[in-house]
């Protein structure tokens, strides 16, 4: 293969750096890519979101034209921060390396310091001579989020990218569309790589699953006034009454001011309590999405108090539900499960003494779950904060797709998996795609919240975000469950542990905010709480 000639090279990156003169550098502090993507002040991110739109280039280059995605959305967080993501690639192809290209070329100061990151990487990544790339991006609601796809693309086209802007998607949507674009000159696809062919996907399979189920049921769901709104209501055209009825709340999309503001999934988590414009009412299923839709948790109340079911439990389900469909059709696959230590310790024990299905333990951030999913047969990956999916390995596909069916039995299985892969987003969370896949178990198990919410009691647990004034001097080891320093401090929450009951804990530096984060379980609500706050006095 031969690489860029040294002409065309000075002349890309001069014209580069010409160009991103109209994208000024704004931001204070360097910028760092984390599992959240770069996460700032919007009016800081033009220059960044130039910059990602080069280095996207390059990599789709890289991948022989594959088409690479950029999110510019902010999920959970105010509106007037956003996030620029790149989707999908990252996580399985060298990902250290090239967040490493886009830090540098990120942060580079002035136009010296860009021409020589951009020459640097340039010749690092050994670019092919023709540079052929496809840029998907998109954005969410937020007022800002669109002005950041002008950069994004102003970058690809100079280097003669073909760019397709999707304007308004989820986050899953986008990682959809870019996972489903059929790779240069192959033509296996899961799907139409357009919004159409992602609604029509999840509809399909959900009308499909739902076929013999005698139940109809019917669910709130709060939006969090962000993109799912929009994109619920788009799916709920496609979906027949008869199977489900959905009541979104907190639609308003057209005042960003609203967004998760008292609502939407981690309002509903912190506070343990419904969100704004929600009166709870008896033998009502309410539903929670983040405002880029890739998360969601369920909830209801009772006459004692509020429930929340969260990853964990949305994981469990998942779980039963499979080893179900797995035992029926007679097939020999190896179920597994990828939690964080963020994970209910209660969910982790179910998931493997009362299923017996192993489970794995890695650090926070999707990608970490999504690689270690991809080592069984069907790797079910949540986060306790409601963001997952399920993976099905190419082998487990093929014998799914393959098996010599004996009995209307193991055909009605074996329907139903292929269902199910159809109707998981295989490239990330999604809350669209986990609610239809919830409802489904639900109807199939004939059950409301309540009885699933009782598959495993929660040990009372307590999570801390603790400013410190340098979260770098704490690092870990073990998926992020030890301190490894400062040293010694470690030994000293294992004696606090000691203290209690059930006791388990861990601190670990956030990666996506300046603090360290301390989660706590004992048996009471008080000794977890309690227990937290120590070791928050021993990291003061
Ligand atoms: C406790 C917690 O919820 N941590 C979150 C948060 O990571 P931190 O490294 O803890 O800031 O953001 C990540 C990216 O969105 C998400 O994957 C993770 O679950
Ligand atoms: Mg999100």
């Amino acid at each position: 293969m031969s690489v860029i000639d040294d002409d065309i090279f000075h002349e890309t990156v001069a014209k580069l750096v010409r160009e991103s003169d109209k994208f000024p550098k704004t931001c204070p502090t360097p910028m760092r890519y984390n599992i959240g993507g770069y996460r700032a002040s919007a009016e800081f991110l033009s220059s960044a979101a130039f910059r990602i739109g080069i280095i996207a280039t390059l990599l789709s280059t890289k991948l022989h034209s594959q088409p690479v995605g950029v999110m510019i959305t902010a999920s959970h967080t105010v509106p007037a921060e956003n996030v620029l993501k790149i989707v999908n690639v990252l996580s399985s192809y060298d990902t250290q390396k090239w967040e490493g290209y886009l830090d540098q070329v990120v942060n580079a100061d002035s136009a010296d310091e860009l021409t020589v990151c951009l020459s640097s990487v340039l010749k690092k990544s050994q670019i092919p001579a023709q540079i052929n790339a496809q840029i998907f991006v998109a954005y969410d609601t937020r007022p800002f989020s669109r002005h950041l796809a002008e950069p994004v693309m102003a970058a690809a086209e100079i280097l003669q990218a073909r760019c397709i802007d999707y304007h308004v998607l989820s986050t899953p949507q986008l990682h959809y569309i870019v996972k489903s674009a059929p790779v240069y000159n192959t033509a296996d696809s899961i799907g139409a790589p357009t919004e159409e062919g992602y609604f029509h996907r999840l509809s399909e399979a959900f009308h499909s699953l739902m076929a013999s189920k005698q139940v109809r049921p019917s669910i709130v769901v709060d939006a969090a006034n962000g993109v799912g709104a929009i994109k619920l209501k788009k799916l709920m055209k496609e979906i027949n009454p008869n199977f489900l009825h959905v009541e979104v709340v907190n639609d308003h999309i057209n005042c960003p001011e609203e967004l998760n503001n008292s609502c939407g999934i981690d309002y509903v988590l912190n506070q343990q309590r419904p969100p704004l414009n929600v009166s709870m009412q008896k033998d009502v299923k309410y539903v929670s999405f983040d405002a880029d839709a890739d998360r969601l948790l369920y909830y209801y109340s009772d006459s004692h108090s509020f429930h929340i079911l969260d990853g964990d439990k949305i994981a469990s389900l998942f779980a039963l539900y499979l080893l179900d469909l797995i035992r029926a059709a007679g097939l020999q696959l190896q179920l597994g499960l990828v939690q964080t230590a963020y994970a209910n310790g209660a969910s982790t024990s179910y998931i493997q003494k009362t299923l017996k299905i192993p489970v794995t333990c890695v650090s926070p951030g999707l990608k970490n779950l999504q690689w270690a999913a991809q080592a069984y047969d069907i790797g079910i990956y949540f986060e306790a904060n409601g963001h997952g999916s399920i993976v099905f390995s190419p082998s487990a596909l093929s014998i799914i797709n393959t098996h010599e069916v004996l009995s209307p039995a193991q055909f009605n299985a074996i329907k139903a998996l292929k269902s199910v892969i159809q109707l998981v987003n295989p490239a990330c969370g999604d809350a669209l795609a986990n609610m239809l896949l919830v409802e489904v178990v639900l109807a199939y198990k004939n059950c409301f919240l309540r009885e699933w919410n009782h598959i495993f009691v929660e040990i009372p647990s307590r999570l801390i975000k603790c400013e410190v004034p340098d979260r770098s001097i704490y690092t870990t080891a073990d998926a992020e469950r030890k301190l490894i320093t400062p040293e010694g401090l470690q030994q000293k929450i294992d004696a606090l542990v000691a203290k209690y009951t059930n006791g388990r804990a861990f601190v670990r530096p956030s990666d996506t905010e300046d603090a360290t984060r301390v989660y706590a379980e004992a048996s009471t609500r008080s000794e977890s709480e309690d227990l937290a706050l120590r070791i928050v006095e021993l990291l003061q």
